[in-house]
């Protein structure tokens, strides 16, 4: 007999009422054990609806999510909504008390029937998730992103064997989003823990997913490593999610020296370069947008701009006649 899956939907499927009949569709899914999934879709393409079905917060239309092979139940079955083994961070829980301690923020979520492990198990997830220095602050003094820490901390503590995270970094700004990421990263590692989270951060899900799922309009689209999704999308969709690229029809692919098959092209700002060009003006360096550590380029042919990667900072100025070499191509 097949190993029982750890967490897994079967026909699941949930079509709000309404003129639009969004939802999700019916969909077979399977998330691995002590990994990161990640589900990454255009808004409204079901992702929380998928979601909230898995932690048992939304009654499916047809079919069911199963944890080690038990039907998870929905919100009429149970007392309190949620299945007991999963928990789930968003970015606006904030069931906290504000004005207590975060170390007591955290504490609280756990019995008194023994006081020292209730301490240890604090501590250590305190530890964990680098959270010593804020640990005896309030948490109404704390900023946007270490209440994120804390509301995870929580979610933590009470050693669920699945974390549900929806967008939970959204308010977040980008230096403190690094450090939680890496450290959610650190904690499955360590712990086993199996988190499935969603996402419409492509660099979310890129530096974080262990599995990446694309859905798209209530469907499964495609699923992979990040990597694999990144490198060769099987569909343009899925190549506009996870990065900022450009996109040429056939004909205006002519310009960048590509003799396409299909209708469109894809082009990925670090899959070309430009050189200096004192022969013909063609394409032209419009726009340089300092980025940090490179720039981007907006280069203009007629009608037809193309944003390039460049790393070579400085080395050309807008009005530069330039030379394109694309490197990498996509056909859809
Ligand atoms: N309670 C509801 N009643 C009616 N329609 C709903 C309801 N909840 C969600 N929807 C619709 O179902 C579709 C999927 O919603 P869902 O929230 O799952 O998408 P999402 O991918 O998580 O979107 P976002 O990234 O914007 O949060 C959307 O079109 C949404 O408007």
């Amino acid at each position: 007999m097949a190993d029982t899956p750890f967490l897994n939907t079967q026909g699941i499927s949930k079509i709000y009422k309404g003129a639009t009949a969004a939802g999700l569709k019916p969909t077979d899914l399977e998330i691995a054990k002590g990994k990161i999934t990640a589900i990454i879709g255009a808004s409204g393409s079901g992702k929380t609806t998928l979601l909230h079905m898995i932690f048992g917060l939304i009654t499916p239309d047809t079919g069911a999510a199963y944890f080690k092979g038990e039907r998870v139940w929905g919100p009429t079955e149970k007392l309190i909504p949620g299945h007991d083994a999963m928990k789930m961070v968003t970015q606006q829980t904030d069931d906290m008390n504000i004005f207590a301690k975060v170390y007591e923020n955290i504490s609280v979520l756990l019995p008194n029937t023994d006081i020292d492990a209730k301490h240890r198990k604090t501590g250590e997830v305190i530890e964990q998730l680098n959270m010593k220095r804020i640990a005896d602050k309030r948490v109404a003094d704390l900023s946007g992103g270490e209440r994120q820490r804390v509301a995870i901390a929580r979610a933590l503590v009470t050693q669920p064997q699945v974390l549900l995270l929806d967008e939970p970094f959204n308010q977040v700004d980008t230096s403190f989003r690094e450090g939680l990421q890496q450290d959610i990263r650190k904690v499955v590692r360590e712990t086993g823990l199996t988190v499935l989270m969603v996402s419409h951060d492509p660099a979310e899900v890129l530096s974080m997913a262990d599995d990446l799922i694309v859905l798209r309009d209530g469907e499964i689209l495609e699923r992979g490593h990040p990597k694999d999704l990144y490198n060769d999308p099987q569909h343009l969709y899925t190549a506009r999610l996870l990065t900022n690229c450009n996109i040429l029809t056939k004909e205006e692919a002519i310009l960048c020296g590509i003799t396409a098959a299909k209708d469109n092209v894809v082009i990925y700002p670090d899959w070309v370069s430009v050189t200096e060009c004192y022969t013909d003006k063609q394409w032209q360096v419009k726009q340089i947008l300092f980025k940090g550590f490179y720039e981007e380029l907006l280069v203009q042919n007629g009608n037809l701009s193309i944003r390039i990667m460049n790393a070579h900072l400085d080395r050309f100025k807008e009005g530069d006649a330039v030379q394109l070499k694309v490197r990498k191509y996509l056909e859809y």
